[in-house]
């Protein structure tokens, strides 16, 4: 059978609890043949009531609705620990795909900030639960009533039961057409919702800035804007469900009256037993109460098919991302050529940003041998950032490649990190001191980790903390100072002896004594001597740093330059003004 791919994606989310599906099913139906055994036996005993054993046919009437009230709570349990179960599927799938960045994360389509993606990754899971525990197990009710009240009419008029499959496509068809355009709606909505709360989120972030700068008009109004929208879009929702509502009525009406008609005339006939008819009456008193229910409910399962579609159909492309053998590198184009070469070489690396219209590296190419030590200096914007993505292999290409020994650069989960990277901003954890430095690495021994932090100064400090190492660092680190979670982030990376160490603006927010201990560590950790140590990409816009590495690049309007020898540095009018530029002096 062929399904909408929004129906599909949402049986693939319910695929792996087949089995208890199948199990609700059969005891869905089950259960309907009680509905079914009032009707029927309600026309026997008219049949038999000028006759002697009219009770006959009412014990087996009380047996089958007992049995069924049996089978209902039987199904009804089983199906909401089935949802459960989609539920968790759902939240944690969608939060691996984003961690392993098969699904966009910040900046994507679930939001600008995490904040926003957790927003819609928790928010859809739970509007699709909260609505399908009520909804899809009473819509699947409905639906098995009205299919076993319906078989039963056709058993016993085959006429009645045509008409009532006739008169179908008018319940169907009205109702279709205005759930469609609600569905649209509820993800519009949903859309708007999620923006609102990013603009919200983003104002209450920056609150000491807006606030510094007499903006809070501004920001106030911004907020008003989206929620104007939101506000639009929601009373278009409500009148489509005014509209839902009227259009699942109307039919039911006119195959009332179309069967009262027919059915008299059966009678007359003689084709149909009084008794039979008084049950074909019944079902279908029955069969359109359900089919009601069951239109009446489809808007709002159309509103919680159209709350979770983003983030299905983002799984479903994870999925597709991700077939069984692992990960593909996110950054190297698959039919690029490799050639081995030890330590890292970027290879004609191309990279652009969705909504820019240039790229921001336009052909780059670098190598490292194990134990060199390279300053690529950029002004600011230069693209320093996207440049060390690129060598971490945390954003896709445009072209090119990025390999280590010859392979391609991939982030994968448990693996020992070849190649590390300290962001610019880098990104603490609300565990202890300790936790954030081994991060992952929990089997490191304590004398490992104060070693790590003896070499970027983080041990000064960390020995005074009430807890020393164990002292907790507050939600995203907050309890401490930037330079401190810097040298955090550089404990971290030295931590893994990795071959390549990727570095952005390493030392800016450290202070000027422990700068310097950093950076004499960070240009001697290669080993000071080629084939030994980790290779060291240091990306900077300070030209007293880049000048003391052996080797010097520029990267300037997306290409980069190597320069013969550091010393080239003092001919260059732009270099020499960039530490200015940065307001940072040189030591
Ligand atoms: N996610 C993004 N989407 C679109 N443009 C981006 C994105 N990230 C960066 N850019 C743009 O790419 C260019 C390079 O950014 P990048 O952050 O790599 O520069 P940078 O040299 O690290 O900047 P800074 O000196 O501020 O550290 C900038 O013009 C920036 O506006």
């Amino acid at each position: 059978m062929m399904f909408s791919p929004q129906i599909r994606r949402f049986l693939a989310l319910l695929a792996p609890d087949r089995g208890s599906w199948t199990l609700v099913g059969g005891l869905m139906v089950a259960s309907a043949l009680g509905e079914v055994a009032a009707p029927y036996f309600t026309g026997r005993v008219t049949d038999r009531v000028t006759q002697e054993d009219a009770t006959a046919a009412v014990w087996p009437l009380v047996l089958v609705r007992l049995s069924s009230a049996i089978t209902e709570l039987a199904c009804d349990s089983m199906a909401a620990l089935a949802l459960t179960r989609a539920r968790k599927r759902l939240q944690c799938g969608a939060v691996a795909a984003v961690l392993r960045g098969d699904m966009p994360g910040p900046g994507g389509s679930l939001g600008d900030t995490p904040g926003a993606v957790a927003e819609r990754v928790t928010g859809d899971a739970e509007v699709v639960h909260s609505s399908l525990a009520h909804l899809l197990v009473s819509w699947l009710w409905e639906l098995t009533r009205a299919v076993s009240l319906l078989a039963t009419v056709a058993w016993l008029s085959p006429v009645l039961g045509l008409l009532t499959l006739l008169a179908l496509p008018l319940f169907l068809l009205l109702p279709r057409t205005v759930g469609r355009i609600q569905q649209d709606l509820a993800r519009q909505v949903r859309v708007a919702e999620a923006n609102t709360t990013a603009v919200a989120l983003e104002s209450l972030g920056a609150i000491g800035t807006v606030r510094a700068f007499g903006h809070e008009a501004g920001v106030t109004m911004r907020v008003q804007q989206r929620l104007a929208q939101q506000h639009q879009l929601e009373k278009k929702e409500a009148l489509a469900y005014a509209a839902g509502c009227w259009a699942s009525g109307f039919p039911s009406l006119a195959l009332k009256v179309a069967v009262l008609v027919l059915g008299g005339y059966l009678v007359s006939a003689g084709t149909v037993t009084p008794g039979e008819l008084v049950a074909i009456l019944m079902c279908q008193l029955h069969f359109i109460r359900a089919v009601e229910n069951v239109l009446r409910y489809l808007p709002f399962l159309a509103k919680a098919f159209g709350s979770s579609e983003t983030l299905l159909e983002l799984l479903e492309q994870a999925r597709k991302v991700t077939p069984g053998a692992g990960p593909p590198s996110p950054v190297t184009p698959d039919n690029h050529e490799t050639t081995w070469t030890p330590g890292l070489c970027l290879k004609d690396v191309w990279m652009s940003y969705p909504g820019r219209s240039e790229p921001v590296l336009k052909g780059v190419s670098l190598s490292l041998r194990p134990g060199e030590v390279v300053a690529v200096l950029a002004p600011p914007g230069g693209g320093k950032s996207s440049l060390v993505a690129a060598a971490l292999g945390l954003h896709p290409l445009a072209g090119g490649a990025v390999l280590l020994d010859g392979n391609p650069v991939t982030p994968r989960p448990h693996s020992h990190p070849c190649v590390t990277g300290v962001p610019q901003c880098p990104s603490l954890l609300s565990r202890s001191l300790s936790a954030n430095i081994t991060l992952g690495w929990e089997h490191k021994e304590e004398t490992q980790v104060v070693a790590a932090a003896r070499r970027v100064g983080v041990h000064t400090w960390a020995k005074q903390l009430p807890q020393g190492y164990n002292t907790e660092v507050g939600p995203r680190g907050m309890q401490l100072s930037g330079g401190q979670t810097q040298g955090v982030a550089l404990a971290r990376a030295l931590l893994r002896t990795p071959r390549v160490l990727v570095l952005d603006e390493p030392t800016r927010a450290l202070d000027p004594v422990i700068r310097r201990q950093v950076e004499q560590e960070l240009l001697c950790s290669g080993g000071a001597g080629a084939g030994e140590g980790p290779a060291v990409l240091l990306v900077t816009g300070r030209v007293a740093l880049a000048q003391k590495a052996p080797r010097v690049a520029l990267l300037d309007g997306g290409r980069l330059r190597e320069l013969g020898s550091p010393e080239e540095l003092r001919t260059l009018p732009w270099a020499a003004a960039g530490d200015a530029g940065n307001g940072e002096g040189d030591d």
